[in-house]
């Protein structure tokens, strides 16, 4: 299996989580079916073909991407088909970030966007919204006797797993925070979503946890990381103990994804690259040159969509598809990435200086009509 090879190569399970890590693989027939796709159709990672490989990252053809894996609207699909999304994320000081990414996941075309979030940020983030589905669940140890931790750590996971296996992705870390208590609880939470194959989009503060703990996704190759500038760093610190290396960031971001087991990783900046531990993809399509915060956001919140239309794609195994890759986290990441990029670039077209998150989000719908019309 395309995984365990992942988990093998990673070399940072122990024996024991390795067999558990299988056994937990070969439970789900989705998966199994999926990963047979993926081997039949040729694709998956193959670890070898590295040695050899030219260390150029290939700008894509993201558009072409887009269009491949965007589900037709037809009128016989029911509620749900095109993509139920859950954001982890929204705490005291951030409530702008979880709805960013959920806002963004609806306008791409999901049909429900959940947030789990703390119970100080959910009246305010319902309250931007009617759209989303807003879970007051999370808990920060200001609000949490000592004694009480364990039970109420039973009882966050309990009201996540309520919902777990109806989710196509989670979006684990925008305006997270970084409060101890809180991210053991979504420590959790990652673990049960990998024991039940969700894809898992990490960002923002989920990098934070995830950089000091990799284990948490080491092996797992539905896992997305999209670090910016600061959250690349630290994760290259941490996990390849080495500097940032921008003059052969190819090399260095394809070395990364491997060494952390075939994990797909989105490194932002002026062009995105996007790699699984096999091949190197760059997305650099002219964005804007504005950089208010909430971007990565939107961005997040974009990739759970494609990564999940890429699943149902690969999974229905298209006989009409001319996708070369067959890894539906990089196809994710590369429709995402584009996406982003040209609903920034037209946002800035209008607005200029002025140009904020919210607009480039009413920009999304555009964006995604003139690649990809609607009828
Ligand atoms: N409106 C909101 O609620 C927003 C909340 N956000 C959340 O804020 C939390 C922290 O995220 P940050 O992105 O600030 O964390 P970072 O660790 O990336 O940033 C920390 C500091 O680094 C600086 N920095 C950021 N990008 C840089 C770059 N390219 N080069 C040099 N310095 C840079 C920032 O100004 C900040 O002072 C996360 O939970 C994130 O999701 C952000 O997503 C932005 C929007
Ligand atoms: N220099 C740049 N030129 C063009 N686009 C960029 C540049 N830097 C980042 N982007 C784009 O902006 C988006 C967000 O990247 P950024 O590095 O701002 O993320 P972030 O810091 O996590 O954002 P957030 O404020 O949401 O946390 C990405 O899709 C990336 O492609
Ligand atoms: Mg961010």
């Amino acid at each position: 299996m395309v995984l365990m090879k992942h988990v093998m190569s990673s070399q940072q399970l122990s024996l024991l989580s390795y067999a558990n890590t299988c056994m937990l693989m070969a439970s789900s027939s989705v998966y199994r079916r999926q990963q047979f796709l993926i081997r039949s159709l040729g694709g998956g990672i193959d670890h070898s073909r590295n040695m050899q490989q030219d260390l150029r990252s290939v700008e894509v053809d993201a558009e072409s991407v887009i269009r491949s894996i965007t589900p037709a609207l037809d009128p016989t699909r029911h509620k749900g088909q095109a993509g139920k999304i859950a954001v982890i994320g929204g705490c005291r000081e951030y409530t702008g970030a979880p709805y960013f990414a959920a806002i963004s996941a609806l306008k791409i075309g999901a049909d429900l966007s959940h947030v789990f979030c703390t119970k100080d940020a959910a009246p305010v983030i319902k309250s931007y919204s009617p759209e989303l589905i807003v879970h007051p669940v999370l808990e920060e140890s200001y609000s949490v006797r000592e004694e009480d931790k364990k039970t109420i750590s039973r009882k966050v996971l309990a009201e996540v797993d309520k919902w777990m296996e109806r989710f196509d992705c989670l979006v684990i870390g925008p305006g997270l925070g970084r409060d101890p208590f809180l991210l053991d609880c979504v420590s959790e939470i990652m673990r049960h979503a990998r024991q039940t194959n969700v894809p898992i989009v990490i960002d923002g503060d989920g990098l934070f946890l995830v950089t000091n703990n990799i284990d948490l996704v080491s092996g797992y190759g539905l896992a997305v990381l999209t670090p910016n500038v600061n959250e690349y760093k630290r994760l290259v610190e941490k996990v390849l103990s080495s500097e940032v290396n921008d003059v052969d960031a190819t090399q260095q971001v394809l070395s990364l994804a491997k060494k952390i087991g075939g994990v797909t990783i989105l490194k932002k900046g002026k062009s995105d690259l996007i790699s699984d531990g096999d091949t190197v993809k760059s997305v650099s399509i002219y964005g804007s040159p504005r950089r208010c915060g909430g971007q990565g956001d939107i961005l997040s919140g974009s990739v759970a969509v494609f990564l999940s239309w890429a699943r149902q794609h690969i999974i229905a195994a298209d006989p009409n598809s001319n996708l070369s890759c067959k890894n539906p986290a990089v196809l994710g990441c590369v429709a995402g990435s584009a996406m982003m990029r040209k609903a920034a670039s037209l946002a800035f077209c209008h607005k200029k200086r002025s140009t904020v998150t919210g607009d480039i989000i009413e920009c999304l719908g555009e964006s995604l009509e003139d690649i990809c019309p609607a009828t």
